[in-house]
């Protein structure tokens, strides 16, 4: 089987959703025309780092934000990984990635994990405490936002239960754009996966952001990889690559857990 993919990376207009509810449908229908199958939106694509605003400009519940991806996904028949975005609730607000299948179906909600205190996540996000696995189409798949990549443990744990394609989502800084590449090589080599992975561009206060969303394959090539700038980054993605990694060099069989 083959997924097309496509994902978006684009600015992100700071502490305005309205506005980028409007440019993500933009780009979305330019994942249409691309004949996608599946799109993959950033991290906080809603409101970007507005992090003091949250509480004004965040989603309750997360309900508008899968309203606007249910409707797409089923105008469009499109499967729609849909980023992150601030999720209010009474525990507080978390940064969750929503997924929406083509018939609309909602088929995970994942937490943000591991929380950057460089960037201040942690005084005014909640830590999720639930994993990112999901099916899409028969395959298992995991999601992951932005400083998660940094726990190879973490996206093990996913893989070793089955997942198959690895995304993630990220506002990932342009300083640290050698540290994304190369994580995101190394999950995909070590997790024989694939690695969707989807940054924005632009800047906001206080940081410029890396760009270079990548979709690289279980040996760990680079299917294709965007610039700096704003673009559709599309590629595609055959499983009998994956079981073609794991039965060449069966890293699953030969680990040693009772010893880690
Ligand atoms: O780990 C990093 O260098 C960047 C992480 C990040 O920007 C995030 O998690 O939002």
């Amino acid at each position: 089987m083959k997924w097309k993919l496509a994902c978006i990376q684009m600015d992100i207009a700071f502490g305005k959703p309205d506005l980028n509810y409007q440019l993500a449908e933009q780009w979305l229908e330019k994942a249409v025309h691309a004949n996608a199958d599946i799109v993959i939106l950033p991290e906080l694509w809603t409101t970007g780092y507005d992090l003091t605003r949250l509480n004004e400009i965040g989603d309750e519940e997360a309900e508008k934000t899968i309203e606007f991806i249910r409707n797409l996904a089923l105008k469009h028949q499109i499967h729609i990984i849909g980023g992150s975005i601030a999720k209010k609730t009474q525990k507080g607000i978390f940064n969750t990635m929503v997924i929406i299948d083509k018939n609309g179906k909602l088929v995970k909600e994942y937490d943000k994990l591991h929380l950057f205190r460089l960037m201040d996540e942690h005084h005014f996000l909640q830590p999720g405490e639930k994993d990112g696995l999901f099916t899409l189409d028969d395959k298992i798949c995991a999601g992951f936002i932005c400083y998660d990549i940094r726990f190879p443990e973490w996206q093990r744990a996913h893989s070793a239960r089955g997942a198959e394609v690895l995304f993630v989502t990220a506002e990932w800084p342009k300083p640290r754009l050698d540290h994304w590449r190369a994580l995101l090589i190394s999950r995909a080599i070590e997790n024989q996966a694939y690695v969707v992975a989807v940054n924005r561009s632009g800047s906001d206060i206080n940081n410029v952001f890396a760009g270079h969303s990548m979709i690289i394959d279980p040996w760990g090539y680079t299917i294709s990889e965007a610039g700096e700038e704003s673009e559709l980054l599309t590629g595609t993605l055959d499983f009998t690559e994956v079981s073609n990694a794991r039965n060449k060099i069966p890293v699953f069989e030969d680990r040693r857990p009772d010893y880690y």
